[in-house]
């Protein structure tokens, strides 16, 4: 049987948004580093999932660091508060396994006692234990021209720390709006967890960004209601949303020692540091870097591809 790196060199490919060989491998209609679809084929064929489970499902960019600490916090409130939780020693990466990186070999390398993991994979190329087992689902997508500044800057402040070159703003724009992005096209991913969350609303939580930003303890108490740890009215009244909403803020989180001076390994290439994952978390920062004319593009993009589905962005 040939191997996965096999299978992944006769695979479509375009060049990534740096100057370094890193290509970007079309599987399963998405583009992806050949790492990760290692990982992807690898936890599609190996992953278990249980029904306890929380799958926090995302494209990169649209707030899977903040969605991450979030539900850890919920989840563990019992156990940890405001001043004891792993999330102020710990980047919220290192408290959820990352299914196509830490998981993809196996399912049993599982902490018992944390149902939660996350994964960029699309809908349609979830594993399918996670498409029939009845564990959950929470997606969190975000507005085109914010994620797209944003996935810009991750991968120049990356770059910088690698001695690699980003691609210029204006070349990764071209191949983001021709959805070469990693986990790619964009719209595709939000449209296939859109579809089957309208689908399935008791298995798949759809979220949004700038609402959550908008009304974060609205949004907490929902995520919480849906994946089964609803706040008690007396935890309410004690401020326990509240405590949680604050501790997951972008200026707690961002002020954090391990996240300002930090180390994360995402699996390649090595070691990132924690603070790439901080930026501005604004809604609307894409003003700052895109020409009337690109963020036009964007919006007719975005405006085609949502055409008839009821869902905006
Ligand atoms: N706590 C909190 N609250 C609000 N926003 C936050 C938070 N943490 C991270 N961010 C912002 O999320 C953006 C990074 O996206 P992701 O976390 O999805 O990145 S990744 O896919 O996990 O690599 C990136 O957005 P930009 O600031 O627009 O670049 C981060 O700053």
């Amino acid at each position: 049987m040939a191997s996965f790196k096999e299978i992944i060199s006769t695979l479509p490919r375009r060049k990534g948004w740096t100057d370094s060989n890193n290509d970007l491998f079309l599987y399963q209609g998405f583009w992806c580093y050949s790492f990760f679809i290692e990982g992807v084929m690898s936890a599609q064929q190996n992953f278990q999932s249980q029904p306890s489970d929380i799958v926090i499902c995302s494209a990169p960019k649209t707030g899977t660091t903040w969605l991450k600490s979030l539900t850890f916090a919920i989840v563990t409130r019992t156990t940890f508060d405001d001043s004891t939780s792993p999330l102020l020693a710990n980047l919220s990466h290192d408290c959820v396994p990352f299914l196509e990186v830490d998981l993809a070999q196996s399912s049993t390398n599982r902490d018992p006692k944390n149902p939660l993991l996350a994964t960029h994979v699309p809908y349609s190329s979830l594993p399918r234990s996670i498409i029939d087992s009845s564990c959950k689902i929470v997606y969190i997508c975000r507005n085109p021209k914010d994620s797209f500044v944003s996935f810009y800057h991750f991968i120049a402040r990356l770059s910088a720390s690698k001695d690699m070159k980003p691609v210029a703003l204006e070349e990764a724009f071209e191949l983001y709006c021709q959805g070469v992005s990693n986990y790619g096209p964009y719209w595709d991913h939000v449209l296939g967890f859109w579809k089957a969350s309208l689908d399935r609303p008791d298995k798949i939580l759809f979220l949004k960004y700038e609402e959550m930003i908008e009304d974060t303890i609205l949004y907490v108490k929902k995520l919480a209601d849906f994946i089964g740890y609803p706040f008690s009215s007396e935890e309410i009244k004690k401020g326990s949303i509240d405590k949680i909403v604050s501790m997951c803020s972008f200026e707690n989180l961002s002020n954090l020692e391990v996240n300002k001076s930090g180390k994360h390994r995402e699996g390649t290439p090595g070691v990132i540091e924690n603070k790439i994952y901080f930026r501005k978390g604004k809604v609307g920062d894409w003003e700052n870097y895109l020409t009337p004319e690109m963020a036009a593009q964007l919006d007719s993009i975005t405006l085609q591809k949502l055409n008839g589905s009821g869902l905006t962005l």
